[in-house]
């Protein structure tokens, strides 16, 4: 008999059960004080029932946590004395969708070697996230995946579903069953309705393919979850933060009978792939948008303790410290320059 199965499988290897991540890096009731706070203020924001800034602030991806613990404190403090106006969240985003091939983030290859160790790149996502929501940083991410959730969602206030992933049916239905809002963003090609369509469909009850804490493969069962947004980012035709888009986006969304709430990606398309550009996009929608109220209610920046990006080096020890490896980042001084100016925008 010729062969005809997993012809181009190299190998099938076991991973450690979420319930014995969990146990090693418990939440604690700090951690979870973070969390619970965090979502419930930003359904109010998302509600409009709370008018501060929802802010999702930090880098492209993490690939070295003691960096993002120092970005982290940092951020803390800000996101601290901001807190009556902006409600800072972290990105920590260890799942990077490529347009064609790269490296594929922290949890799919923590050693940026092409090693994919997944087993260590869910353990330091889990210890990292603990840790910065222990100190009272909320965390945002993006789930490309439909196992890695059942590590880390406990510590997660925010999810976005990508522009590469929108339409799929997996991600609809992996986020209709998560815990937190989510943000749902354009298509590369500038399409906003499949945006509008994800949080449609995410708002029903799904059944989809699964894991469940023991490891076991599972059919995941959903409610559906009713919060949520539309992140513009921008796309292969230039930016989308535009009055009109805005517009058009919040009459979609009410066509489908949802809440507007919409949120702007400072960075990606909305850029030009440029972070220089990013302060400039930042103070365009704080007075184009922000000022009056419409349903504009976050913004995101890709931002990190130095600005630019570097490449991955085959030696990492020559890779410099707080510098982005995927998209390019503002550095820390720019970051807290441009939240210091949306604070000051938004008094009174
Ligand atoms: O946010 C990160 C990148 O824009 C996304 O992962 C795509 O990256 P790539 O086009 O470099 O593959
Ligand atoms: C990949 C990202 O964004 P987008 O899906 O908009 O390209 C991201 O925010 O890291």
């Amino acid at each position: 008999m010729q062969p005809v199965d997993n012809l181009h499988v190299l190998a099938f290897e076991p991973l450690t059960p979420p319930r014995a991540l969990r146990e090693r890096y418990p939440i604690t009731e700090a951690a979870a004080q973070t969390v619970y706070e965090t979502r419930e203020s930003i359904k109010r924001i998302v509600r409009r029932e709370d008018q501060r800034l929802l802010a999702v602030v930090g880098p492209c991806s993490i690939h070295d946590t003691g960096a993002a613990l120092e970005y982290a404190g940092r951020l803390a403090r800000l996101a601290g004395e901001m807190r009556d106006r902006i409600v800072i969240v972290m990105r920590a985003y260890f799942e990077k969708p490529r347009t064609t091939v790269g490296w594929r983030g922290l949890i799919n290859d923590p050693h940026l070697d092409g090693s994919f160790d997944m087993n260590e790149g869910l353990r330091r996502a889990r210890e990292l996230l603990l840790r910065i929501n222990d100190i009272g940083l909320p965390t945002a991410t993006e789930m490309l995946d439909p196992i890695s959730p059942q590590y880390i969602t406990d510590l997660i206030s925010l999810t976005a579903i990508g522009a590469r992933t929108v339409e799929s049916q997996t991600h609809r239905a992996l986020a209709s069953g998560l815990s937190m809002p989510v943000g749902y963003k354009n298509s590369t090609d500038g399409n906003v309705q499949v945006a509008v369509n994800a949080f449609l469909s995410a708002r029903r009850a799904h059944s989809f393919l699964g894991i469940d804490q023991d490891g076991q493969s599972c059919v995941v069962r959903t409610t559906g979850n009713p919060d949520g947004m539309i992140i513009l980012r921008g796309s292969s035709a230039g930016p989308n933060y535009d009055a009109a888009t805005v517009v058009r986006t919040e009459q979609a969304m009410e066509a489908a009978g949802l809440l507007p709430a919409i949120m702007i990606d400072c960075s990606h398309a909305n850029a030009g792939g440029d972070h220089t550009r990013q302060p400039h996009v930042w103070r365009e929608v704080l007075r184009d948008h922000i000022a009056s109220r419409n349903a504009v209610i976050g913004m995101m920046v890709e931002s990190y303790l130095y600005e630019g990006k570097q490449p991955i080096l085959a030696d990492r020890s020559r890779l410099r410290y707080g510098v982005s490896v995927t998209d390019a980042c503002v550095g820390w001084e720019t970051t807290e320059r441009m939240l210091i100016e949306a604070y000051e925008a938004l008094k009174g």
